[in-house]
C-alpha cells in the first residue's frame, strides 16, 4: 500500500482540536512507543524484564512521550534511566517515572561523558530529545552527547554490517531527534535509529532525507487521530502498488498498442550512454524502441540491442514517447532533441536535455506535465543558476518557495541552491524547481523524489548504494522511457486519462524497477548487470509480487 506522509504543520494542525478536547494523546504515544521498545527487547530471554534502559528526554512533549514510555517499561521490569536533555524536562513525564522507579540523570549535571556512559551500556536508547518541535538539529549538549554515545557505541560510522547496528538498539520517538521532521535536512550529529515510532502520521522527513539509514524501520501509531489528516504531501511507493502505476501488456495487445520509445541518447563520441539506455528500454518491455543516432552508434547497436530499429530523424516516425539527453553530446543530436522536446509527446529528459529546459523556462516556456526531468542534484544546481542567472525574478521566485517549503530562514541562498544544499533538503528544492522548471521532476539520489506539477510528491527510498556507478542512470533513462511510451499508449487507446500527476506515477514505479535490479543480489551492479535483472524483477512486480 502506498505509504502517505505529513508535514510536521500539517500534523500538529490535526492533533489541535483533538488536544483542545482533551484527548489523552501523549498516553497513547506513550504506550505504543513502550510496545515498540518491548518487541525490539523480545531477543533477550526475559524481554524487557531486567533490560537496562536508557531515555534521553529533552524539554518539550517528545521528552514527555518518552518520559511516560520508560515509566510504563518500568512497569514491564526494566531498568530505566532517564538522561534529560533540556533546561528543563515534562512534568508529568518525569513524575511519571520517577513514581514508578525510574533514574534520573540530568544532562548538565553529569555531564555528557557520565550520559554517554549510561547509554552506551543500555540494552535500549530511546531517543525523545527532540520531535516535531525542533529546528536546526540539537543544540551543544544533547549535540555532544550523541557524538560521545557515537564514538562508544560506533554508531554512524560508515560501518553498518548488513544486521544493522550493534547494541544497543535505538528507538526514535516520533523522529530521530535533529532530523527535520518536515525537510528530513540533518544538521549536526544524530543517532541513528533501528526502528521510529511516528505518531498520527508518518513525518514527510523521515521518507524524504537524503540519510534514510538514521530512521530505520517506520512504525506509525495514528494516536486514533489519522482519519482526520488531510491529503499527505509525501507518498512512497511499495512494490504491491507497481501494477497499479505501471502499463503491463495485456490480451490483444501489439507492439504499437504497448508503445514505441524513440531515443536520443548518445553520440559517435560518446556512444555507450545510448547503448545502456536503449537496451534497458529494450528489456524493459517497451513495444519497440527507435534510435536516432550517429554511424557508430548504429553499429554498436546491432551488434548489443538486434530488436532496436534506427530511424533517421525525430520527425521520422510516430512514437509513443521519447527518452533525450544522455549522452548527447554532439550538435547533431542535441538538435534532434529540440525537436523530440517539442513532438508533443511525453518526453524522459537528461543531462543535455535538462539544461536545454532550464534554458525555456527562463524564457517563460516551462515543460508541461509529461516532460519527466531527471537530474541529479549537480545537474539540478547548474539548471537552477541558469534560471536564476537569465530571469533574475523567477530565481527570487524559486528562493521564496524553497522557504516555504522548509528551508531555514538563515540558510544563505546565493542566486540559486548549489548542489550541496540540494543534496541536503531535497524534498525542498524538488518542489521549489519544479515551479521553476515546469514539467515533472524526479531528482536523483540516494533518496530520489519526484514532484509533479499536481502538487504530488513521491519518495523512493532503499536502492543498494552500488548504484553510485556510472550509466546507473542511463538504465533509469531507458526504464523510465519504456514505462512513459507505455503509459502513453494506453493513454491513446482511452485506457487511462493522461492526467497532470500520472506521469510521476510512472515514474515512482519505474524507480520500483530500479531498486528491485539493485538489490537482487547483493554487490556491484553496473550497467550490463542491471540491464540482465530489468525483465525477471519488472515481471515479479507486474505479477504483484
Ligand atoms: N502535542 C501533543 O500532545 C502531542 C505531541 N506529541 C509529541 O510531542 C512532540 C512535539 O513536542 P513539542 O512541540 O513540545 O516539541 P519537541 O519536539 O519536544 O521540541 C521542543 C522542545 O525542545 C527544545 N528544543 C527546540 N529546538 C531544539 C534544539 N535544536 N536542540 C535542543 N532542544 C531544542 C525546546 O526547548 P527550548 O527552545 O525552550 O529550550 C522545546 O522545549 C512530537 O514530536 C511528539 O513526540 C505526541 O505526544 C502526540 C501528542
Ligand atoms: N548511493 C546510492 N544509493 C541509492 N541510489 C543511488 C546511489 N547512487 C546512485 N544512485 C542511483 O543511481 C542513479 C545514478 O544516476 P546518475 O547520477 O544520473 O548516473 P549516470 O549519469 O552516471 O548514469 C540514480 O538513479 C541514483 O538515484
Ligand atoms: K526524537
Amino acid at each position: 500500500m502506498v505509504l502517505n506522509a505529513y508535514t510536521a504543520a500539517q500534523i500538529t494542525a490535526t492533533e489541535k482540536p483533538h488536544l483542545a478536547a482533551g484527548a489523552p494523546l501523549m498516553a497513547r504515544a506513550a504506550h505504543a512507543l513502550a510496545v515498540e521498545a518491548a518487541r525490539m527487547l523480545r531477543h533477550r530471554p526475559s524481554g524487557a524484564y531486567g533490560a537496562d534502559v536508557v531515555v534521553l528526554a529533552g524539554a518539550g512533549n517528545n521528552g514527555g512521550d518518552a518520559l511516560h514510555a520508560g515509566a510504563l517499561l518500568r512497569a514491564r521490569g526494566a531498568r530505566v534511566t532517564a538522561v534529560l536533555t533540556g533546561s528543563e524536562a515534562h512534568e508529568e513525564g518525569l513524575a511519571a517515572l520517577r513514581g514508578a522507579g525510574g533514574f534520573v540523570l540530568t544532562l548538565s549535571e553529569a555531564g555528557a561523558q557520565e550520559g554517554a556512559r549510561a547509554a552506551a551500556g543500555a540494552d535500549l536508547i530511546i531517543d525523545g530529545m527532540l520531535g516535531t518541535g525542533g529546528r536546526g538539529g540539537l543544540r551543544e549538549a544533547p549535540a555532544e552527547l550523541v557524538r560521545r554515545i557515537q564514538e562508544s557505541t560506533g554508531r554512524n560510522t560508515e560501518h553498518r554490517s548488513a544486521g544493522g547496528w550493534a547494541r544497543p538498539l535505538v528507538l526514535a520517538c516520533d523522529v530521530p531527534s535533529g532530523l527535520d521532521a518536515t525537510t528530513g535536512a540533518v544538521a549536526g550529529p544524530v543517532l541513528a535509529a533501528d526502528a521510529t515510532v511516528t505518531f498520527i502520521g508518518i513525518k514527510t522527513g523521515l521518507l524524504a532525507t537524503p540519510k534514510p539509514s538514521l530512521v530505520g524501520r517506520i512504525r506509525c501509531a495514528d494516536l486514533g487521530i489519522g482519519a482526520d489528516l488531510p491529503a499527505p504531501a509525501l507518498r512512497e511507493a511499495e512494490d504491491e502498488d507497481f501494477p497499479r502505476y505501471w502499463s503491463v501488456p495485456v490480451e490483444g495487445d501489439q507492439k504499437y498498442s504497448r508503445g514505441v520509445l524513440g531515443t536520443v541518447a548518445g553520440s559517435d563520441q560518446y556512444p555507450g550512454a545510448g547503448l545502456m539506455c536503449v537496451h534497458a528500454a529494450v528489456r524493459a518491455g517497451a513495444g519497440m524502441v527507435r534510435f536516432v543516432g550517429g554511424d557508430a552508434l548504429a553499429s554498436a547497436l546491432a551488434v548489443s540491442t538486434p530488436e532496436a530499429v534506427r530511424s533517421e530523424h525525430v520527425g521520422a516516425h510516430r512514437v509513443q514517447a521519447w527518452a533525450v539527453g544522455s549522452g548527447a553530446t554532439d550538435r547533431a543530436q542535441q538538435a534532434q532533441v529540440e525537436q523530440a522536446l517539442d513532438a508533443g509527446v511525453p518526453v524522459l529528459a537528461d543531462a543535455a536535455a535538462i539544461e536545454m529546459l532550464a534554458h525555456r523556462a527562463a524564457d517563460g516556456d516551462p515543460a508541461p506535465a509529461h516532460v519527466l526531468l531527471t537530474p541529479h542534484a549537480g545537474e539540478l544546481a547548474q539548471a537552477l543558476e541558469w534560471v536564476a542567472r537569465l530571469a533574475p525574478e523567477r530565481g527570487e521566485r524559486l528562493v521564496r518557495a524553497a522557504r516555504e517549503a522548509g528551508l531555514p530562514e538563515d540558510e544563505e541562498v546565493q542566486t540559486s541552491p548549489s548542489r550541496t544544499q540540494i543534496e541536503a533538503a531535497p524534498f525542498v528544492w524538488v518542489r521549489a524547481a519544479r515551479e521553476a522548471l515546469g514539467g515533472t521532476l524526479l531528482l536523483k539520489g540516494t533518496t530520489t523524489l519526484v514532484a509533479a506539477p499536481d502538487g504530488t510528491v513521491w519518495a523512493h527510498r532503499g536502492n543498494s548504494a552500488w548504484l553510485s556507478t556510472a550509466g546507473s542512470g542511463d538504465t533509469l533513462s531507458g526504464i523510465l522511457g519504456a514505462g512513459l511510451a507505455a503509459h502513453r499508449a494506453r493513454v491513446e487507446a482511452g485506457r487511462a486519462e493522461g492526467a497532470d500527476g500520472e506521469w510521476a506515477g510512472v515514474a515512482a514505479a519505474g524507480l520500483l524497477v530500479q531498486r528491485g535490479i539493485s538489490t537482487a543480489a547483493p554487490g556491484p551492479v553496473p550497467p550490463t548487470v542491471a540491464a540482465e535483472r530489468i525483465p525477471e524483477v519488472l515481471g515479479r512486480l507486474a505479477d504483484g509480487q
